[in-house]
């Protein structure tokens, strides 16, 4: 059993945003019983008054850890997102400050393929219009713009977990498939690769965006790529919110160009449940507005919980960083005879000979080493015999381009 530098009881782990009982569970499983639990995503000066002295913080997609917020983190030694999406973390921040960002890349892929799924169905029968005349006491009873989705093509932007479950799900109700992404993928089932954005948006009944947030995929559907749609197609976006221009989407539809759309996420997102959502779509009856639930299951929530708490304890219990996003991955064996140092530098020539040589200057025998580095940093794990241990972390303190290290027993 790994034994710390730290006692467990005295690392802080702020969990926010509601994560599922099954991380609090797996954490306090582990030994981390110092755990501040928050169902809300904070507000600015609430966050860093609660992470200033937090070792490891997990958060959904709500919160954002700005440079500003991690700079305040003075102890923070890791990040579980608690969801698929990083781009909430300034990633580059925590990587230069030596804290590996983790996330759970799978988890709640199929939640979002099934919900996809039903809203294709949804949106070609035109239901959404039909449920929002009913509610105020209207009766649409008509075939008219409604269609079976059997035989029409669905057209994923961004073929990855959930593009391709989706593919798959939708190939059973007997859709034709198409996908463009910016890498050469198997395709699964009869999918077919097109490869142009454009040429997917002329061929497609229905568009689903499952693309990450990245500077590329800023506003990737605006003005023009809706004018290359079909008339009458719909679009689905469960991806985020910044990938679709919302006031040319609003044009789009109330144009009636496009027929339907369903949004899960927006560019600017409540803070909380209690704040207005407000939204330039809200009103429009051809459209299914959801509160960002695409991943919002029992089942996906319990499996990240796990997965991801998981993650956090063994980084805290052994090193091991397999799975950063954002850090060099080092994959360690447990460590019982001999005590085990962790060290993360700048990536600058001539470190670990410098660790070799000051641990050698004070005879202390390295049993086991290994190192992995990106562009930015280097991270290097060491095991000791224990009676050296404390000499040898004071060693590793005092080299220079040090960013942090640590000591467990
Ligand atoms: N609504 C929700 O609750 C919810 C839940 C989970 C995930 N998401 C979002 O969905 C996104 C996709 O999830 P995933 O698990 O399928 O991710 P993934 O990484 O498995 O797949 C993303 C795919 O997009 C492709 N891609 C990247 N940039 C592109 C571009 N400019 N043009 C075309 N293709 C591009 C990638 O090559 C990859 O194949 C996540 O990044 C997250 O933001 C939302
Ligand atoms: O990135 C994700 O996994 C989704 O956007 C879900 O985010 P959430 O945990 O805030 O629902």
């Amino acid at each position: 059993m790994a034994k710390h530098s730290l006692d467990k009881d005295k690392i802080k782990i702020l969990l926010l945003e509601g994560v599922h009982q099954s991380a609090v569970d797996v954490l306090e499983r582990a030994g981390y019983t110092n755990i501040e639990y928050h169902k809300v995503a904070l507000g600015e000066e609430a966050l860093v008054a609660s992470i200033q002295d937090a070792h490891f913080v997990g958060i959904r997609s709500r919160t954002q850890l700005s440079e500003n917020i991690l700079k305040h983190a003075k102890k923070l030694v890791g990040v579980g997102c608690f969801c698929i999406g990083t781009n909430q973390v300034d990633l580059l921040t925590a990587e230069k400050l030596g804290v590996p960002v983790f996330n759970a890349p799978f988890s709640n892929t199929r939640s979002v393929a099934e919900l996809v799924l039903g809203e294709i169905i949804m949106l070609m029968r035109g239901i959404p219009q039909r449920n929002a005349v009913a509610h105020r006491g209207g009766w649409l009873k008509s075939a008219s713009g409604s269609y079976e989705v059997r035989g029409k093509t669905l057209g994923v932007i961004g073929y990855g977990h959930i593009g391709t479950q989706l593919g798959i799900l939708a190939e059973t109700l007997g859709m034709k498939v198409i996908f463009f992404d910016i890498q050469d993928k198997l395709p699964l089932g009869n999918a077919q690769q097109v490869h142009s954005l454009e040429q997917l948006l002329s061929l497609a009944d229905i568009v689903s965006l499952h693309v990450p947030e990245t500077p590329q995929t800023q506003n990737m559907l605006s003005k023009t790529e809706f004018a290359c749609m079909r008339e009458g197609a719909v679009l689905i976006n469960a991806s985020r919110g910044t990938v679709v221009d919302i006031d040319a989407l609003k044009d789009a539809l109330q144009s009636g160009h496009l027929a339907g759309a369903a949004i899960d996420v927006f560019p600017v997102e409540p803070k909380s449940n209690s704040d207005e959502f407000i939204s330039p779509l809200r009103g429009l009856d051809n459209v299914l507005l959801t509160p960002h639930v695409g991943g919002s299951t029992a089942e996906a929530q319990e499996n990240i919980g796990v997965e991801v708490a998981g993650k956090l304890a063994k980084y805290s219990d052994n090193g091991s960083t397999v799975s950063a996003v954002n850090f060099p991955e080092v994959t360690l064996p447990q460590h019982s005879d001999t005590s085990r140092l962790l060290h993360i530098h700048h990536n600058r020539p001539g470190i670990l000979i410098k660790i070799n040589q000051a641990f050698a200057e004070k005879g202390i025998n390295i049993a086991a080493q290994y190192l992995q580095t990106t562009s930015e940093i280097g991270y290097v794990v060491m095991e000791v015999e224990t009676h050296q241990a404390d000499t040898a972390f004071e060693q590793l303190k005092k080299i220079e381009g040090t960013i942090r290290t640590r000591l467990l027993y």
